[in-house]
């Protein structure tokens, strides 16, 4: 495969320290000849004068690295320019590099480039763009963990598996038209259920992986005054929803994202849940439904000094954390639907430790790292799912034949996953996610 030369900013923009330009393409070494007086030994930081190709002009004095390939990070030949960070000195250096005929990098060309020069698999590349992507230490391992190639790795050894299992099936076929007794076909369907029912243990993990990679919804519902914005300020520690006396206070969707347990959690505030004639009113209260329907994690709170609503009773289901607010004004309950409730006063802060713990609990069961390496998209679920629904209709198929095409059905999926079968809608996807220079 034969590229043009790219070139981008790998650093944020600003003015900063340093700016490190990236550089990849069969013509990184010419540019480096053309504009730092030569390639510098391989992976050795060297300081050079950066000079226009054309007017000589100095442009900056830079540390620069050459990478030949294959041993760079997108397996062609690449360069990396640690300029000053200043504008003018990164747009003095961009012109040079059109001049020397390079042209700037799409979003996530050269990570594109590493995959299809075999330097990484699909899930290894999209692991990259977590790591990049993450906000907490538990989604920076996670990320970690798939660019370093868990799933890579068991995704391959699945997909050897089941082209083991299509040889014998089709070698189960030549037989039959021989007229020879087999055993393969048996073993296929041993075989075949056992990798069947790895992926579905696989697959059987509630979201988990998918969850710490996007955050978790969290709502937090109950009747109007009942105290809910006090409560999301209080979480926030900040003033982010309106607080007053009056029911009704909340109508919009009021988010705040929170950390509990490595885990990023959206919060949101909702509208007091009653039946009302004011339709603005009435239609935040339709939204706070949906949201609570919609949450990973939903908090109801009732007022110690109220006896428990229907509206928000009816909400209740199994993993909700029942929150008795304002204790300070009467104490909790012993039960609220049968559960004991977590009693706080949000005004004085008093048990927001305990609810914290609780929620910190609740995140870390639903999304925290688990033992083993965990799907991280939509995208492996479907084709893991299609994967593992091949191989049943394989064990299912009344010919050998359709049985060998199930298999390779299978197979296929599994290499949309990892990238072998090299599909460009869903490179697009999965690149079409990365920033600029990376
Ligand atoms: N004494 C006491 N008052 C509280 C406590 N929490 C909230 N309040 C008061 O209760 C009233 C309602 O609080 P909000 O936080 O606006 O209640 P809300 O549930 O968001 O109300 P809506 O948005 O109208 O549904 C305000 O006057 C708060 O100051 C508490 O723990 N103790
Ligand atoms: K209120
Ligand atoms: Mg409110």
């Amino acid at each position: 495969m034969s590229f043009d030369t790219i070139f981008a900013l790998a650093s944020g923009g600003g003015r900063a320290a340093v700016s490190l330009l990236r550089l990849s393409g069969p013509g990184s070494g010419a540019v480096l000849d053309r504009i730092a007086g030569g390639r510098p030994a391989p992976r050795l930081a060297s300081l050079r004068r950066l000079r226009h190709p054309e007017s000589a002009e100095l442009l900056d004095e830079a540390l620069v690295l050459w990478f030949p390939g294959p041993r760079s990070y997108t397996g062609e030949d690449a360069a990396e320019l640690h300029l000053h960070g200043g504008r003018a000195v990164l747009e003095g250096v961009t012109a040079a590099l059109l001049a020397c005929g390079a042209r700037p990098a799409e979003p996530g060309e050269f990570t594109r480039r590493a995959f299809l020069n075999g330097r990484m698999d699909l899930t290894e590349a999209e692991g990259i763009a977590d790591l990049i992507a993450a906000e907490t230490a538990a989604q920076r391992r996670q990320a970690l963990r798939q660019a370093g190639g868990a799933l890579a790795v068991r995704y391959a050894g699945w997909a050897e598996r089941l082209t083991r299992l299509l040889a014998h099936q089709e070698a189960a076929i030549e037989f039959a038209e021989d007229g020879l007794p087999n055993t393969l076909e048996a073993e296929v369907r041993r075989e075949g259920a056992a990798l069947a029912a790895e992926i579905g243990a696989h697959l059987a993990d509630g979201g988990r992986g998918e969850r710490l990679r996007e955050g978790l919804w969290g709502a937090i519902v109950g009747a109007p005054n009942a105290g809910k914005s006090s409560l999301l300020n209080a979480l926030a520690g900040r003033e982010a929803a309106i607080v007053s006396a009056r029911a009704g206070t909340t109508r919009d969707i009021v988010e705040v994202r929170l950390e509990l347990g490595g885990v990023p959690v959206w919060l949101a505030d909702t509208a007091g849940l009653r039946e009302t004639p004011d339709e603005i009113e009435a239609e935040g209260v339709r939204r706070a439904r949906r949201r609570a329907e919609e949450a990973d994690l939903l908090i109801a709170v009732f007022a110690a000094d109220q006896p428990p609503d229907a509206e928000t009773l009816a909400l209740l289901a199994p993993g909700t954390l029942v929150v008795a607010n304002k204790t300070d004004l009467a104490p909790a309950p012993a039960a609220i639907g049968g559960q004991a409730p977590i009693a706080l006063s949000a005004r004085d802060g008093e048990g927001l430790a305990a609810l914290r713990a609780a929620l910190e609990a609740v995140a870390a069961e639903r999304a925290g790292l688990s033992e083993e390496a965990s799907l991280t998209r939509p995208r492996h679920r479907a084709a893991l799912g299609e994967a593992a629904a091949w191989i049943e209709e394989a064990i299912r198929a009344p010919l050998p034949e359709l049985a060998a095409e199930a298999l390779r059905a299978a197979l296929r999926a599994l290499g949309r996953l990892t990238g072998r079968v090299g599909v460009e809608a869903v490179l697009d996807v999965v690149f079409g996610d990365f920033c600029i220079g990376k």
